[in-house]
């Protein structure tokens, strides 16, 4: 990411103590989301970093969806949304996972990918790394091939990275 864009992501970043459990320092980032100059400088950043490497952008619901899909129409191309379980029609398939604060399920339509693909993972935080390893395993097992992820902020005391061996993982590194 560029300095310029790294700086507009930290300042509109709020920290909010215990929330959504006790002891869990959230990242709250509707404040880049609210900003319209801000949040065109992150995904322009993002779509000229990837533009022409990857056919179809996808996003993890739900704050993954508020990235993703502007993201894909500035680049030209279509989003795929993953989605927490029992949300889809049709044919599915499903990954179970833990989070910080719980466990997930998430799940993605049997068509929504076409094999051979090349996939730009999005979401905006990287905490333990358990949602997005379950995305990379769905997008993997639909026939796709997930080519980066980016994550915009990844909480350094969880090494979320640890679940993603090998995947090139953008974001910025917070406390
Ligand atoms: O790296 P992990 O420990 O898996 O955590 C990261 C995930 O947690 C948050 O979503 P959350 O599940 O809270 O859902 P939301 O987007 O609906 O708020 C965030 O948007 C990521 O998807
Ligand atoms: N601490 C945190 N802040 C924001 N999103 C998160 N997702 C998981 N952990 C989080």
């Amino acid at each position: 990411m560029t300095e310029d864009a790294a700086r507009i992501l930290a300042a509109h970043t709020r920290e909010v103590a215990d929330f959504p459990k006790p002891g869990v320092m959230f990242k709250d980032l509707t404040p880049l989301f609210r900003e319209p100059e801000a949040f065109q400088v992150v995904l322009d950043d993002i779509a000229e970093r990837w533009a022409g490497k990857v056919d179809v952008v996808a996003g993890v619901e739900a704050r993954g969806f508020i990235l993703g899909a502007p993201l894909a129409l500035r680049m030209g191309l279509g989003f795929v949304p993953i989605r927490k379980a029992g949300k889809l029609p049709g044919d599915t398939h499903t990954r179970s996972y833990d989070l910080e604060y719980g466990t997930a399920t998430i799940e993605v339509t049997t068509d929504a990918f076409t094999a051979g693909h090349r996939v730009l993972l999005v979401d905006d935080v990287l905490a333990t790394g358990g949602t997005a390893a379950a995305a990379c395993d769905l997008v993997e097992g639909a026939g796709a091939e997930v080519v980066a992820l980016e994550m915009l902020l990844e909480l350094s005391f969880l090494n979320g990275r640890d679940k993603l061996p090998g995947r090139e993982v953008r974001a910025i590194l917070v406390d």
